[in-house]
């Protein structure tokens, strides 16, 4: 008999590594984190500069930390609820709690099997492989990553959540939320058009993440018409959409998705468009580039245009979200297992991959970096 994700099973394994990007707390903070993040990357130091000035702005914090800490009592609280034992444990690539500090958690707690969670829905370098490599580097570095790929504590990931029920269902209902906060700014929310926001990737990143899958784009372009179609249906007509870019960085030179989210509002505002639901597909919570790239710039840009815009929420800690990561768990448990298992989707793709072809999602298309990944068909599972 097929098992249901709603089994609560979370063997094999023994801990959950919910894992993230980071950011910095405090002012002193701001320039290491940054030069974590951008370490041999060629991104120019104006950019920096700018950057390091949007944390400044806010108190040199990001709301990052705070936020996947929610996250982590919302998990906490539903497994709870579940019957699930499953000690979760919180690291991130560019900050404190650092990967190397999760790892020695999850020693601690005598961890020999943990789940992966990664705060990025969409599959890419950035969303994906760059975490799956930062696992298999920092594990390396601690002379934990045998050259067959075995590690100390082994790792699996849960499967990019993108198309997953939970997560757009979490969206949609941010969506329509957004709607009624139109009306009462007295917008018209019957002449509203919905832009999808996410953050943009290089041209070269975007051509790569599609191997084996859909791109990072097509990704998006998918959950946008799903949840535009929830909308129709709820709201009673139909309901135009778009979408755009935030975060763009590295050189001009350099090719990344557009339009950019400002580009495109005064495109449609010379076109006759007032009235704008901001949808931040891309984000799973209100970090930095949902604070400072849409909050601060593209509401200041919808504001110059004579727009009225409301920015709806990301799915954060939104309960239809985090019980759907909790059925993801059981799901990936279920596969490590090998029991049968029917993986929830949303939209016209298909569940991808919790195991990655060896060239899935690399920086660049047909070029390896050289540097190991985990939860890859080529390395130990
Ligand atoms: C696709 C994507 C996500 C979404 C998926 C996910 O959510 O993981 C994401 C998330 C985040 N990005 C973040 C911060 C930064 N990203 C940067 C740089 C870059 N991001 C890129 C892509 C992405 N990034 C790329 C292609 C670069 C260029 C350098 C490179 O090729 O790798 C830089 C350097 C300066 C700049 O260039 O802006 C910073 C400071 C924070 C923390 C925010 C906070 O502190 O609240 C978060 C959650
Ligand atoms: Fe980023």
């Amino acid at each position: 008999m097929p098992m249901t994700p709603r089994s609560a099973d979370p063997g094999p394994y023994d801990a959950l590594l919910l894992y993230s990007f980071g950011g910095p707390n405090k002012p002193e903070d701001v320039v290491p984190f940054l030069r974590n993040v951008t370490a041999g990357k060629g991104i120019p130091d104006s950019r920096l500069e700018e950057v390091g000035e949007h944390y400044y702005g806010f108190g040199g914090k990001s709301p990052i930390n705070e936020q996947n800490l929610a996250l982590k009592a919302a998990l906490e609280a539903e497994l709870a609820d579940r019957g699930i034992d499953l000690p979760i444990v919180w690291g991130n690539r560019n900050w404190e709690p650092y990967t190397t500090d999760a790892i020695g958690e999850l020693e601690r707690l005598g961890a020999n099997r943990a789940v992966a969670l990664v705060t990025s829905a969409y599959s890419s370098y950035s969303g994906c492989r760059q975490y799956r490599e930062d696992l298999a580097v920092t594990l390396e570095k601690r002379g934990q990553l045998g050259p067959d790929g075995s590690t100390g504590v082994q790792f699996d990931k849960v499967r990019s959540y993108f198309n997953h029920p939970g997560f757009v269902a979490a969206n949609a209902e941010a969506v329509l939320e957004a709607y009624e906060e139109l009306e009462t700014k007295g917008g018209d929310p019957a002449a509203a058009t919905i832009v999808f926001v996410t953050h943009s990737i290089p041209d070269t990143m975007e051509e790569a993440s599609g191997v084996g899958h859909a791109t990072y784009s097509a990704q998006h372009l998918d959950v946008a018409a799903v949840i535009a179609a929830v909308v129709s249906e709820v709201r009673g007509h139909a309901v135009e959409w778009e979408l755009a870019y935030c975060s763009r960085s590295g050189p001009p030179s350099q090719p990344w998705l557009e339009p950019d989210v400002n580009d495109l509002l005064t495109e449609r505002a010379g076109e006759g468009l007032k009235d704008v639901v901001l949808s931040p597909i891309g984000f799973v919570s209100d970090h930095m580039e949902v604070a400072y790239d849409l909050d601060t710039e593209a509401m200041a840009t919808a504001t110059e245009l004579g727009m009225t815009a409301v920015r709806a929420g990301t799915v954060g800690t939104r309960p239809v979200f985090v019980s759907g990561l909790v059925d993801l768990i059981l799901e990936r448990a279920a596969l490590a297992r090998g029991d049968e298992v029917e993986q929830a989707t949303v939209g016209s793709l298909p569940a991808f991959p919790s195991v990655t072809p060896p060239d899935c999602c690399l920086r660049r298309h047909a070029e390896p970096s050289g540097i190991p990944a985990l939860c890859s068909e080529d390395m130990h599972r």
